[in-house]
């Protein structure tokens, strides 16, 4: 075996031209030297890029078993010819486990090695050189030099040699920035980790950071975390360090205080169309401004004018209208809610409402039900956005820029035409009291282009989630037909069937109060609200929370705390009762889908009156069922918004004019 080991090597070594001397008894130890570039490319060229000849070599060079020891060995060689000092290579094998150990040695190019000798195997004289040793081997045609080294890969390699040699220089150059970025990116976060100063959390890894996540249901994850780390708790999405306050009290103290109130930068700032000068992703000044205006400007042209009542009660006759025409059939309900909530946004926005068939208004909702779906939170873009520019995120990303330059396209037309008409005596709207404001801005704070983003996050704000809200009800009530008839029973009771319910009716009906919060509780469908920012390092509960920290308000996990919400799973509008019937507001106060504080919705009043008044009227004209009777899948689509898989519906007259609509 190793006679045979030996002559292949003699014969390597001959036909290149190189010294070969065997230093050691315990391995085989060879030292290599070479002096010119063209052997050490063949030396490479014959270790690693020919695996399939791997069995040829003998084990004590190269065991063929070692993938990785190769690729060592191939940042070894790179290193090695690349500093000229170190022309002398050895390479050491253990022969009986194939493995192999590297090493190089100081050569003078006179061939002395500061490897300290060993005594020799018994079968070979001391010091012998391989290259001066006769051969006196049987011909092992397996063996024969030809055969392992084809004379085209010698050829290949001194023809290629200087674009080779450039191509290695250039990835070796590469490899060592990597490291040296990975090391300057990955090192502080080490330091952050160990500091004991952060909130607990899973160790990371460089690049990548926390490791685990599911990427397509992260609040999943998220939640293992908290019960694992507790009601705070830290994390690295990639580079970024995140905290995360999963228990709501936490939430409420974090979500007040004004060094909470930024907003990381996510995919939505890489579209290009300044979607982070809104009031919903811009900070400091800009949007401390502009959160004022729109609520101030809500307030005015919004809820709480009885002006706005009219607009949502005219909103739910057509829709309750709508399902009546369907007489009973199958029917996909976001068309309707979407149209009824789309409507009530322009009219705030823009006095107007859209017409079911003006396609500009198909479009803006599909656009932005879409946007909803496919800018997830902590999805994989918001943490490694240069992957936008690799396949396959490079088309989605892509896709959604379109989608967004249309939108504001749309969006630019519709304020062109408003602003046209306007008067400033008689503001009609939002458009209005926006232009109003901007004749006497001197902060340069209410520009034109300010004016389309406001427009745009309040139109997709305020009519998507009430959307998903009204869908996740409608499959609840399909899912739970018993909760259903109670909230009937109730409405029957207080209403009967024929008054208009308005929003002062919901003290009355506590029951439907209630379902609708744990609608809200188990559909969950805004799992990180939206993430935060520290604005400045902030000291809180006991560690520090370095500025620019990203900051996730679990709420998926608050309104699932097994603290709070015992059997969590279950959809028990029940539990949110006290003993006399009324709503327990010391528990409703736990569900804060709208969130808390600083940057809490601003839509929170008309979305909460919009969802009361047309639950419990189509409650009150229809009883809901599933298209066949089966219960459609309750699993959520993640997104920026959980939304409902698509379902069909049957909205069944209660009054009887479809009776065999079932059957
Ligand atoms: C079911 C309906 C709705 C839900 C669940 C909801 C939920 C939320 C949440 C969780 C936030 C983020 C809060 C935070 O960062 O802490 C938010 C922000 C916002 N919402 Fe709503 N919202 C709804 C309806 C509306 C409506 C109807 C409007 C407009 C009239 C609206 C306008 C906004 C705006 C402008 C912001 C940004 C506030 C800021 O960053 O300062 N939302 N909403």
């Amino acid at each position: 075996m190793y006679k045979k080991e030996l002559a292949y090597a003699t014969r390597t070594c001959e036909y290149y031209g190189w010294t070969a001397e065997c230093l050691s008894n315990d391995f085989q130890i060879f030292r290599v030297s070479f002096l010119d570039f063209f052997s050490f490319q063949a030396l490479l060229t014959e270790f690693l890029f020919v695996p399939h000849r791997q069995k040829n070599i003998p084990q004590g060079l190269l065991s063929h078993r070692c993938t990785m020891i190769r690729a060592s060995l191939s940042v070894f060689l790179l290193v090695t010819w690349l500093d000229r000092s170190y022309l002398s290579i050895s390479l050491s094998g253990n022969s009986k486990n194939g493995s192999l150990i590297l090493g190089n040695t100081v050569n003078d190019c006179g061939g002395s090695s500061k490897t300290p000798s060993s005594p020799l195997p018994s079968w070979l004289p001391s010091n012998r050189k391989f290259g001066n040793e006769p051969n006196t081997e049987e011909p092992d045609t397996t063996m024969r030099l030809p055969a392992v080294f084809p004379s085209t890969l010698v050829l290949l390699s001194n023809i290629g040699g200087k674009v080779f040699m450039g191509l290695l220089y250039a990835v070796a150059v590469a490899a060592i920035l990597l490291v040296a970025a990975i090391c300057y990116q990955y090192l502080p976060i080490l330091a952050q980790y160990f500091s004991g100063r952060l909130p607990p959390g899973p160790f990371p890894l460089p690049v990548v950071g926390t490791i685990g996540i599911d990427h397509t249901q992260p609040f999943r994850t998220f939640e293992k975390f908290a019960e694992k780390y507790g009601g705070l708790y830290s994390c690295y999405l990639g580079a970024d360090l995140t905290v995360v306050i999963s228990d709501i009290n936490s939430v409420r103290k974090a979500f007040r205080d004004l060094r909470f109130a930024g907003r990381p930068k996510v995919t939505d700032h890489y579209l290009g169309v300044k979607v982070e000068n809104g009031p919903v992703l811009s900070e400091g000044n800009l949007w401390k401004e502009q959160r004022h205006f729109s609520i101030q400007a809500l307030r005015e042209f919004g809820f709480g004018k009885a002006i706005v009542e009219e607009y949502i009660y005219h909103e739910i006759d057509k829709g309750l209208e709508a399902f009546r025409q369907t007489a009973g059939k199958p029917i996909d309900n976001r068309m309707f809610f979407c149209n009824a909530f789309g409507n009530i946004m322009s009219y705030l926005l823009f006095s107007t409402d859209f017409q079911c068939n003006d396609p500009r208004f198909t479009e803006c909702a599909d656009i932005i039900a879409l946007n909803f779906q496919e800018l997830g939170n902590a999805s994989t873009l918001d943490f490694f956005p240069w992957l936008r520019f690799v396949p396959p995120f490079r088309r989605g990303f892509q896709d959604t820029q379109n989608r967004f330059h249309k939108i504001f396209k749309i969006m630019d037309e519709l304020v062109a035409q408003h602003k046209s008409t306007f008067d400033r005596e008689n503001p009609r709207d939002y458009i209005d009291a926006f232009l109003k404001v901007q004749e006497t801005d001197k902060e340069g704070i209410f520009t034109g282009e300010q004016l389309v983003r406001n427009v745009y996050d309040l139109y997709a704000a305020g009519f998507q989630s009430t959307t998903i809200l009204l869908q996740w009800a409608m499959l609840y009530m399909i899912r739970y037909p018993e909760v259903q008839r109670k909230v009937q029973a109730e409405i029957d009771e207080v209403c009967g069937p024929h008054k208009v319910i308005m929003f002062a009716d919901k003290i009355n009906l506590p029951y439907t109060d209630a379902t609708i919060h744990e609608i809200f509780r188990c559909a969950n469908f805004g799992p990180f609200l939206m993430p935060h920012k520290t604005t400045e390092d902030v000291e809180f509960e006991g560690y520090s929370i370095p500025k620019e920290t990203t900051v996730f308000g679990l709420s998926w996990y608050c309104m699932r705390d097994p603290k709070l919400w015992e059997d969590r799973d279950a959809f028990k509008p029940e539990r949110l009762l006290k003993a006399d019937g009324r709503v327990d507001h010391s528990l409703t106060e736990n569900i804060a889908p709208f969130s808390v504080g600083k940057r809490a919705c601003p839509g929170e009043g008309l979305a909460r009156h919009e969802i009361f008044v047309f639950f419990a009227s189509i409650l009150q004209k229809f009883t809901i069922h599933s298209e066949s009777g089966e219960i459609p899948c309750m699993d959520p689509i993640d997104g920026e918004a959980l939304t409902p898989h698509p379902y069909l519906m049957r909205a069944i007259p209660r009054d009887g004019s479809c009776p065999s609509v079932l059957e």
